[in-house]
């Protein structure tokens, strides 16, 4: 590969959010000939998450404030940066370091967030100019939710979540509560029980504020019922949500579940009367990744003048 151009590359240290998802439903199609499912997804990505800080280095470096996720060769920001320097042939370091906030195995997609974030910072710091493209087909091999961090958009999935439909959805608040369990996707994929057919349905062709709705109401997560039956913390989790807020639907492949509020003060209303022993926060829903904003934001700083880059396409 060509190396960079060192006017390109920052001198200085940087940090970049790895923003929280949801899935707003979840609907399995069907069972593939490799084992994996297809699904329909609709994704949102939320206003809080983790912090992954970037510093140039002479190696490849991670520290974490919390002893989970470990920081070791399994991390996913550590195999995001090792893929990114295979694909590349780049020779530079980084000293990473994560502030974990998501829970892991939470379905909040904290990992997958945590490799985008790396890809996309690294990408920067070493000044490689990959496209969001490439780099969420890269993405893809560390697991089937990195690439629509990588893109940044609120979107519709299907396959295994990586054929990717852009939409724009009305911003929403929700408290999302953390049962205190970590969920193995394996393990809910590959249960016995679990509906892997429900019929595909036809994403509308704009998504206003009614149709929206229709959609979610339409919709469930195909998921719920196996996580709940296999962890009970899950089941409790749903139950309060449903009977407090109503609409409480969970997340992924679990444990997190959600529900959706009329606003900032009816979520943080309804996290005070939290039950004891259980963790939740607030978030918004946002149109442009949080990731996206940020680097913005620092190429901006770093090379005032007109945008020229092509990280937002
Ligand atoms: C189903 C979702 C929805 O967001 O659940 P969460 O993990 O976020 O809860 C994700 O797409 C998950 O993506 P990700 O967490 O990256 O899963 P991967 O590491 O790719 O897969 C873990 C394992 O789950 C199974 N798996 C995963 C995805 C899929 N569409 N079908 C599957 O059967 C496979 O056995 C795979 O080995
Ligand atoms: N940086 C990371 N943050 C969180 N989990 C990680 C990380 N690197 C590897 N993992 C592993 O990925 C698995 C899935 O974590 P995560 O993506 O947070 O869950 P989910 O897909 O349910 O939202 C965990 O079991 C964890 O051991």
């Amino acid at each position: 590969m060509t190396p960079a151009s060192p006017a390109k590359v920052p001198a200085t240290g940087f940090a970049l959010p790895a923003p929280a998802k949801l899935n707003l439903l979840l609907h399995i199609t069907g069972r593939r000939a490799d084992g994996y499912h297809d699904l329909q997804t609709l994704f949102v990505l939320l206003d809080h998450g983790d912090t992954l800080h970037f510093r140039p280095h002479d190696a490849l470096t991670l520290t974490c404030d919390r002893p989970d996720p470990p920081v070791d060769e399994h991390n996913l920001v550590l195999r995001a940066a090792r893929l990114l320097q295979q694909a590349t042939g780049c020779r530079q370091g980084a000293a990473l370091h994560l502030e974990k906030r998501l829970p892991a195995g939470g379905g909040v997609g904290g990992g997958s967030s945590d490799a985008a974030t790396a890809l996309l910072g690294l990408n920067h710091l070493w000044g490689l100019d990959l496209s969001l493209d490439r780099l969420a087909a890269l993405g893809l091999q560390l697991g089937a939710d990195v690439p629509v961090f990588v893109h940044g958009r609120n979107a519709w999935a299907e396959g295994v979540g990586e054929r990717l439909q852009a939409v724009d959805l009305p911003p929403q608040w929700f408290l999302v509560v953390n049962p205190g369990v970590a969920v193995s996707t394996a393990r809910i994929f590959s249960d016995g029980e679990l509906t892997r057919h429900t019929p595909a349905i036809t994403l509308p062709a704009s998504l206003g504020a009614a149709t929206f709705e229709a959609l979610l109401n339409q919709g469930h997560n195909d998921c719920e019922a196996v996580a709940r039956r296999l962890f009970p913390p899950v089941d409790q989790a749903l139950e309060w949500l449903q009977r407090e807020a109503g609409n409480a639907r969970m997340t992924g492949t679990g444990a997190c579940c959600f529900a959706r509020l009329a606003g900032a003060q009816a979520a943080r209303d309804l996290q005070r009367r939290l039950p004891e022993n259980w963790t939740a926060f607030v978030a918004r829903s946002t149109e442009l990744s949080p990731l996206h904003e940020a680097l913005a934001t620092l190429r901006a700083k770093e090379h005032p003048g007109p945008a020229s880059y092509d990280d937002a396409t």
